[in-house]
């Protein structure tokens, strides 16, 4: 079964071809990669704002906001979920315990 950051993947590929106008989604490709640069930094802002002042609840929501964003501009770039698994992947391989090995050597 997909996770959620699957499944939502491709709800948000879908958004790219659909005429729907209550889609946020839709509205916000419409607007461009520098709207959806503005929303992620405005996001960042705010996970910052709620993990120094509000509570543990205010960061998830916020966290959530900002990974939605992250995705929604992802898609706009056609750069995949997996791909930066991939990439988390490499470095989990060579940070770890791969790297302590290697200098031992
Ligand atoms: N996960 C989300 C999601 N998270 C946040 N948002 C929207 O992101 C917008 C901006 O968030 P803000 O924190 O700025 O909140 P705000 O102050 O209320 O909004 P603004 O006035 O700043 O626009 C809000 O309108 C939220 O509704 C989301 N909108 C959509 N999704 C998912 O995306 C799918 C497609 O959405 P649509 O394209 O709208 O159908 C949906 O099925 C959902 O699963």
């Amino acid at each position: 079964m997909d996770n959620i950051l699957n499944t939502l993947e491709k709800i948000l590929e879908e958004r790219k071809s659909s005429s729907e106008d209550k889609s946020y989604v839709s509205s916000l490709y419409s607007k461009g990669v520098n709207s959806i640069l503005e929303k992620v930094s405005e996001e960042s802002e705010e996970v910052i704002q709620a993990v120094k002042e509000e509570g543990r609840d205010e960061v998830i929501h916020e966290v959530a906001d900002l990974w939605f964003h992250i995705m929604v501009l992802l898609r706009h770039e056609d750069i995949s979920i997996e791909e930066i698994e991939l990439e988390l992947a490499r470095r989990f391989g060579v940070s770890g315990h791969e790297e302590k090995a290697s200098r031992k050597k």
